[in-house]
């Protein structure tokens, strides 16, 4: 062995050994610290000087950062911002000649080649031409506006020349079919639908249903070839979006700035709990939520932002928002998850947002891969993680004296994977595991945050803080929204409740939407003579004003002896499983005990049945009593390691072999489990099961 290598191997173990003992004195730190739970110095959020009940405590919370107001647009000089088409303004003279859209080159072979760039200046042109186009072909101030593709330049830019002009934008998920087109293009009563090469089939075949809609716009591939010719009695026009912005150009309008309360977009729901909703967002509210998620990510021009997120999705969008008012570059995936990660690696994002079950995939992949490497590879991982999980665990979110150290000999690899460039990496629209947010802390070398939000607030309600080194909370209230919890008397959950109060997370402020689109019933549902909008979440304050999501009551039911059961809550329990890659869990309100329909997870599941001898068929194991039998036992250890009660355990599992997805209708565009639909397609199986629990 040579000089360089063996004095290598000195140093590592001198780091290994150092490394070791700093988890050893950290976990005695851990024990002492566990107690106190929160370091001091992060101060989330404060209670309000104000009863909600003359003699009850102060129940409302405000962000620490600025209790005596809530903001609605960002700090001086910016601060004039209020609308969608103010942020575009600032940017296009701001950033003229930065890269704004980019979008990656293909060539005649189909080859993916770098990202070409439209710069700021060159959308603001572009979308005054495209509004103008717009008015031009008949639409007038008000009108709603359908965009139905994947996230792309031009889908940015028919949005951006809605706010220009006062129009309403309403985006499609580019995954939705014909039914909830023509649902969404009546609803909404769409004058215009703006819509990729890709999805004009389904688009012409739901026109003669949606006789509202009297201009289709196509762009993408389809732009400059002929377009196909529209169905028999549908009277509306068909055009290409380089004719738009042609048609503009010669007849060019002013801007027609819409007002902050004006609507800006209808933003319907991806459906966890039944028909999409269509959630009315003013201008106003987007800016405040933006603004609030601003006074703690801070963008800046030179980031690079992957859009690969359903821009549908509130998320997405709001993450838009605050991207391009920033002057911030985004970079548009192909439309291919699975050539997201060389899109990724050509890009070398600085932002990178997920959800969780994406996180999720990462981590399994990256400690499968970590099991099956070498002991020394095995050895030298662990002791990485160890240290700069107890740095984490003694208050240092950088990864203590040795961070660097690891980053560079063990991290570097992982944090490759997405371009090795990745400062910021977010996570919302779902919960996630303390343990796979903390890997992500560890693993990516970047300040990795957790937003908890829904459309109905324009996204972020809660947000952590980059130097939080406590995980398995959501932070605190953005500083343009008020928090207060509301007794669940059904549940358990009281605001009095000792030594952290819990109830139904409610909020109120600039951020919150003016009620769903033609929908008064289920608008009063939610939204009280006061303002505030009842979440349908549970949570919990924690010390330092850390807010922490502890069930949710929307899908709450209740079985037959009376209990009432959050099925998500017990899904994330069994979600632990190793065997287990998704699950299901129902419960039938005449009966006593709860079932669930759950996917294996194979690459557990196949070497587990190797070792046994069994076949590596996963529908034949998904069949195999004693296998349904293995995964069931591994759920139920698993519910009582996280101390489920005896009612909120399954008492029958059905296992299938294909996942739940978005391509079979029953995961939303975000990952999330379209209850209702699960259910449907699944009642042989759950009767099944409920009498084989009868005999
Ligand atoms: N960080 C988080 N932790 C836990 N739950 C979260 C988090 N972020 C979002 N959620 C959940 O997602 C919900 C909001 O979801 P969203 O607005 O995306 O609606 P949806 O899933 O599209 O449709 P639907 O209203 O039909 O459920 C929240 O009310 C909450 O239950």
């Amino acid at each position: 062995m040579g000089d360089t290598a063996s004095r290598r191997i000195a140093v590592l173990n001198s780091h290994l050994v150092a490394a070791e003992r700093d988890v050893a004195s950290s976990l005695q730190l851990h024990d002492t610290a566990a107690s106190s739970e929160a370091p001091e110095e992060i101060d989330y959020s404060v209670a309000l000087p104000e009863r909600l009940t003359p003699t009850g405590p102060w129940l409302v919370h405000r962000s620490a950062q600025c209790p005596e107001r809530l903001i609605s647009s960002f700090p001086a000089p910016d601060d004039h911002i209020r609308t969608l088409y103010d942020n575009l303004e600032v940017s296009v003279s701001r950033y003229a000649n930065v890269p704004f859209l980019g979008q990656r080159t293909v060539d005649s072979k189909g080859h993916a080649g770098p990202y070409k760039w439209m710069t700021y200046g060159e959308a603001g042109e572009a979308r005054t031409n495209i509004g103008s186009g717009l008015l031009h072909l008949g639409l007038a101030p008000g009108a709603t506006v359908g965009l139905y593709s994947i996230n792309c330049r031009d889908w940015v830019l028919v949005d951006a020349a809605c706010s220009a002009y006062s129009l309403i934008s309403v985006p499609l998920y580019d995954t939705l079919g014909p039914d909830a087109v023509r649902y969404i293009c009546s609803h909404a009563e769409l004058a215009a639908v703006a819509c990729s090469a890709e999805v004009l089939p389904i688009m012409l075949q739901c026109l003669p249903d949606c006789p509202t809609v009297k201009l289709v716009i196509v762009y993408g591939s389809q732009g400059s070839k002929r377009l196909p010719s529209l169905p028999a009695g549908v009277h509306c026009k068909l055009l290409g979006l380089e004719d738009v912005k042609a048609i503009g150009r010669e007849h060019p309008r002013p801007h027609t700035p819409p007002a902050p309360s004006d609507t800006a977009t209808l933003c319907y729901t991806s459906g966890t709990t039944g028909v999409p909703k269509g959630a009315v967002l003013s201008h106003g509210n987007l800016i405040a939520n933006s603004a609030g998620n601003f006074s703690i990510i801070r963008l800046q021009q030179g980031d690079k932002h992957i859009s690969y997120l359903p821009l549908a999705h509130i998320y997405e969008r709001v993450s838009l928002i605050s991207c391009l008012h920033a002057g911030v570059s985004i970079g548009f995936y192909r439309g291919n998850v699975l050539e997201l990660l060389d899109d990724v690696l050509e890009l070398k994002p600085t932002l990178f947002a997920s959800v969780p079950r994406l996180w999720n995939r990462i981590h399994d992949r990256v400690m499968a891969t970590i099991r099956a490497s070498n002991p020394v590879s095995r050895r030298l991982f662990a002791a990485a993680y160890a240290s700069k999980k107890a740095a984490l665990d003694r208050g240092d979110p950088s990864g203590g004296r040795f961070g660097p150290f690891w980053d560079r000999l063990v991290f570097s690899k992982i944090r490759a994977r997405l371009g090795g460039e990745v400062r910021y990496m977010t996570t919302g629209a779902s919960p996630i595991s303390a343990e796979v947010f903390d890997f992500l802390r560890i693993c990516f070398g970047a300040t990795v945050l957790e937003g908890y939000g829904m459309t109905e607030t324009a996204c972020t309600i809660a947000l952590t803080h980059p130097d939080d080194p406590l995980s398995g909370h959501v932070g605190g209230p953005l500083p343009s929204c008020e928090i207060k919890l509301d007794d669940i008397p059904e549940m358990g959950y009281r605001n009095s409740d000792s030594p952290h109060p819990r109830g139904e997370i409610c909020v109120r402020g600039p951020i919150v939407f003016h009620g769903y689109f033609k929908d008064e019933a289920q608008s009063a549902e939610v939204l009280d003579a006061e303002g505030w909008l009842h979440t349908g979440d549970v949570g919990t304050w924690l010390p330092g004003g850390r807010l922490k999501i502890i069930d949710r009551k929307k899908s709450l039911f209740k079985l037959a002896q009376g209990e009432y059961v959050a099925p998500e809550k017990i899904e994330n329990v069994y979600q632990r499983s190793a065997l287990v890659q998704q699950v299901f869990v129902y419960g039938d309100s005449l009966r006593a005990q709860l079932v669930a329909v759950v996917v294996p997870d194979p690459e557990e599941l196949l070497p587990w049945a190797a070792k046994r001898s069994l076949p590596a068929d996963l529908p034949a194991l998904c069949r195999d009593p004693g296998v349904n039998a293995a995964v069931l036992k591994s759920m139920q250890e698993e519910g009582r390691a996280a101390k489920l009660s005896g009612f909120e355990q399954v008492a029958a599992i059905h296992l299938i072999p294909e996942p739940f997805s978005v391509e079979n209708n029953l995961l939303t565009p975000t990952f999330k489990l379209k209850r209702p639909q699960v259910q449907a397609v699944f009642q042989d199986a759950i009767a099944v099961m409920y009498a084989r629990l009868d005999k």
